[in-house]
């Protein structure tokens, strides 16, 4: 992950091939966010280094065989990850340089504001594609973001949205011809707020987002355990072994 510091935090995700969020790429990213609200950042664009995908979402590796005590704590960290961006009172905003399937869209989601890069990108909560279902505070994050009817439609079907049509449902704020232009974008939405108080602004982005947040902070227990449930179970392990090699061969083409 590499920082850029002009007042406003560039934080650039940097896992390749694909910024699949692994517990220690999770783990930096809840460290670099604690350290954009200490610096007192004007605020945060999250992007990637990969010039063709923007997160490929949680690394199935986490999940496929796990060790007990490892996918615990991986789970427990992706939704602080998820509660210190999605709860962030600096502004947040994210170059979406690529493709954003599932956590991936969560991450995007979380911020405030969204440029994507025009091209043959997608993003979206793809879950039940895969056959699983989406946790609540996935959905949540997209309901946050889109009208309500969409979402519901997008998450039963699994929508991968075109950058076209994610602009047009507001899945996206805007788009952006390049890296550099998306950044810059994102950094004029952030100046935007250099005229209002920043313990207004930040007090008022927490009552928006407080039931959302409040909602996993009072279940965070029982949605570790349904996620461990779940991802025990020998069908998804099944269904993970034939996912994994559904990439492998596809990349190996
Ligand atoms: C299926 C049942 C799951 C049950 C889980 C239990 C409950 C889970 C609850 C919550 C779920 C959370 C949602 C998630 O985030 S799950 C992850 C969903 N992500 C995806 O479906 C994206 C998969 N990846 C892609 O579609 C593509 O890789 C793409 C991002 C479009 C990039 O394409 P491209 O640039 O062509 O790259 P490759 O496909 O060639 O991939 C390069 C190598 O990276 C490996 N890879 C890709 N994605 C992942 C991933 N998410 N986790 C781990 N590894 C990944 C891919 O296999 C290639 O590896 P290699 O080079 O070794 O062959």
């Amino acid at each position: 992950m590499a920082v850029d510091n002009d007042g406003i935090a560039v934080v650039t995700l940097q896992r390749p091939p694909v910024n699949s969020l692994n517990l220690d790429l999770l783990q930096a990213m809840n460290n670099t966010f604690d350290d954009v609200a200490k610096n007192k950042s004007k605020g945060m664009i999250l992007t990637s280094a990969s010039p063709t995908v923007f997160s490929a979402g949680l690394d199935i590796m986490e999940m496929y065989k796990p060790d007990p005590k490892r996918v615990e704590t991986f789970w427990v960290t992706l939704q602080d990850m998820w509660l210190k961006l999605f709860g962030a009172s600096f502004p947040t905003a994210a170059a979406i340089n690529g493709h954003a399937p599932a956590g991936g869209c969560l991450i995007a989601t979380s911020c405030e504001y969204r440029v994507m890069l025009s091209g043959k990108f997608t993003i979206g909560l793809n879950e039940t594609a895969l056959g699983i279902v989406a946790p609540t505070w996935f959905q949540d994050s997209l309901r946050h973001t889109i009208p309500t009817r969409q979402a519901e439609i997008a998450l039963t079907t699994g929508k991968m949205f075109t950058v076209d049509e994610a602009l047009k449902v507001g899945l996206i704020d805007e788009t952006a011809a390049d890296k550099a232009e998306a950044i810059e974008k994102c950094k004029k939405f952030i100046k935007r707020f250099d005229k209002i108080p920043s313990l207004a602004r930040g007090m008022t982005k927490q009552i928006f987002r407080q039931e959302v947040l409040k909602k996993l902070l009072t279940n965070r227990q029982a949605d570790t355990k349904q996620f461990l449930d779940l991802v025990n179970q020998p069908k998804v392990q099944q269904s993970l072994e034939l996912y994994l090699a559904m990439l492998k061969q596809k990349s190996q083409k």
